[in-house]
């Protein structure tokens, strides 16, 4: 069995790790680790865990200690002394935050105001979208476990802009988000009586995705792609809906596009492509490790329309993941992940 270990496992990213790792087969967690909880039960917190397990938590040191692999569901700006650690024990580290996705250091300290403090790390680490980067996140010791929203864009993009069928390199997206993408903590933005109800745009133009977003958009597109990103905050617990615009060579029909976007993921569990004139819908992706994608066409200037549909915890953190770990020990990919949502 494989030795998990979790830190920030008190939060909502380090939770949903947890609730699907007591789910795997070839795994056995082996700490959790929390700053305001240490000595309380798991189940103290959270009592879905009531009966299910007696894990406590302890300090982050303490969890590392123990573990083969560690997945940090903490804040940005502090994980590199864990991945440190990791390292230099041999250990793996996957983060869930921000702070080893950023190729370039200028983009990080541009979007979130530091700078690396130990950049040879950062020569270690690995994107972590597996139907993108998978032969890489075999042999990764520190994985970037890409954020939210850009999952649903790079998926949502990849097939498009690996074949070179955009007709310019800028991007619209609208995203919708459930509210457990701002975390456990309490806000104003995400008081029940703000959400319930509403809909709203945050950060338009602004958000510390769009680097991410564009950083891998490039590389696929073989050229500089600019995104225009605007977040909403959707008043339900879980998932995204990103709407993405881009206009395509004329020469193209939405059934050719299509057929290339099926083929490039016919062998991606993960990844599915919906029938035409199938809109994707959050209800059919939350609870899974699953993205659903959706095509449309404005024919009149030949925009192209993606609807890309994931359940933030999940496929946007806690399963990509147990993905990433799975590929990263040989395991199957889908390990601990085959499973369906509720229909309704
Ligand atoms: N929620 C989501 O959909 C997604 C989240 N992420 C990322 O995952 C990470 C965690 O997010 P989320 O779980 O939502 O956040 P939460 O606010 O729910 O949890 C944060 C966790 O970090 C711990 N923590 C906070 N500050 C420190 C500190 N200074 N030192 C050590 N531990 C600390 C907290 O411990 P304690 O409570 O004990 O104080 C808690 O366990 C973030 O980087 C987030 O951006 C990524 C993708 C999606
Ligand atoms: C609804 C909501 O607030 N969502 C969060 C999602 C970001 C997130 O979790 O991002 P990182 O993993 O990159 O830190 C936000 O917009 O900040």
């Amino acid at each position: 069995m494989i030795k998990e270990g979790i830190i920030g496992a008190s939060g909502y990213a380090g939770c949903e790790v947890l609730r699907l790792l007591l789910m795997h087969p070839a795994v056995e967690v082996t700490g959790v680790g929390a700053r305001s909880f240490l000595g309380k039960k798991v189940s103290d917190l959270y009592p879905s865990f009531y009966n299910v397990t007696d894990l406590t938590y302890t300090t982050d040191e303490e969890v590392i200690a123990g573990a083969d692999v560690v997945f940090a569901g903490l804040p940005a700006g502090i994980s590199e002394k864990y991945a440190k650690a990791c390292v230099e024990s041999g250990k793996k580290f996957i983060d869930l935050g921000a702070d080893f996705r950023l190729e370039k250091e200028e983009d990080y300290i541009k979007w979130y105001g530091k700078a690396y403090e130990d950049k040879p790390l950062h020569e270690k680490q690995v994107y972590g979208l597996p139907e993108v980067h998978r032969e890489e996140i075999k042999k990764a010791s520190i994985i970037g476990n890409p954020g939210c929203y850009p999952t649903t864009v790079n998926l949502g993009l990849y097939p498009l802009l690996k074949h070179h069928l955009n007709a310019g390199t800028k991007v619209i997206i609208d995203s919708a988000s459930g509210t457990t993408g701002a975390g456990k903590k309490l806000t104003e933005d995400t008081h029940f009586t703000k959400t319930n109800e509403s809909y709203h745009p945050y950060k338009a133009g602004n958000h510390r995705h769009t680097p991410e977003m564009e950083q891998e958009l490039s590389h696929m597109a073989d050229e500089k792609i600019q995104v225009t990103f605007v977040p909403h905050l959707l008043p339900v617990n879980r998932g995204i809906v990103s709407t993405i615009y881009i206009p395509v060579k004329e020469n193209l029909t939405l059934e050719e596009i299509h057929h290339i976007y099926t083929d490039t993921y016919k062998d991606e569990q993960f990844v599915r492509v919906l029938p035409l004139g199938m809109n994707a819908d959050l209800k059919f992706v939350t609870y899974t490790n699953y993205c659903n994608i959706s095509l449309h066409m404005d024919a009149r200037d030949h925009t192209l329309i993606i609807a890309s549909t994931i359940d933030n915890m999940v496929k946007g953190t806690a399963g990509q993941a147990i993905q990433n770990m799975n590929l990263m020990f040989g395991l199957k990919e889908n390990t601990g992940l085959n499973f369906v949502g509720p229909s309704f």
